[in-house]
């Protein structure tokens, strides 16, 4: 079934903790949604885009992996490059972070060829509270494990949400696979 890859353990807590310190000095930008809107309504996040940041590429090396290895054992989509930055979010409680039900398939150049969506968790489970990632393949709820360092793979059109944060801070690392459209 098509719905959602789950992969324990693909960083170790050390891992995770090193990516928030290296991206902890670097600027956010508001999380502007697909299509550039800014509505906090849908999403409350900050963003740091992570092309951008020195020490990275060792974690873009093990993503695309990550990717290589989950399409080739569950999706078997047609993905032929990265042509995004990956973004870690970092969802707060102190302004009720969160991402309401949404695909990631949107209208732009890049956003409309998004096929596979990876999503990192990068703090510990039993650091806040709220700030599930939520995904509905089909008439079912999914909620994507919590443990530091586990991946969840969704084909990108997949509608998913995060619940608002109450207490803590959330921080996560997506990465999108890009391909030619579905057909
Ligand atoms: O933070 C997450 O768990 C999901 C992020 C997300 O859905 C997105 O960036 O499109
Ligand atoms: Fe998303």
């Amino acid at each position: 079934m098509l719905s959602l890859h789950a992969i324990p353990d693909a960083f170790t807590k050390s891992e995770c903790d090193l990516i928030v310190a290296t991206i902890s000095d670097a600027p956010t930008d508001e999380a502007l949604l697909v299509g550039r809107n800014k509505d906090h309504n849908l999403r409350k996040a900050e963003l740091v885009w992570t092309d951008n940041v020195i020490g990275m590429e060792w974690v873009m090396e093990r993503l695309i992996e990550l990717v290589r290895s989950s399409n080739r054992d569950r999706f078997g989509f047609d993905l032929r490059e990265f042509s995004e930055s990956p973004q870690v979010a970092i969802y707060k409680s102190s302004d009720s972070g969160h991402f309401a039900w949404h695909s990631d398939i949107g209208g732009g150049r890049a956003s409309g060829k998004r096929k596979l969506t990876l999503v990192l968790q990068l703090s510990g489970a039993d650091t806040y509270e709220g700030g599930n990632l939520e995904i509905m393949p089909g008439a079912q709820i999914l909620t994507a494990s919590r443990a530091q360092g586990d991946v969840s793979v969704f084909p990108s059109f997949t509608l998913h949400q995060v619940t608002p944060v109450k207490s803590g801070i959330r921080y996560s690392m997506t990465v999108w696979a890009h391909g030619p459209a579905f057909r």
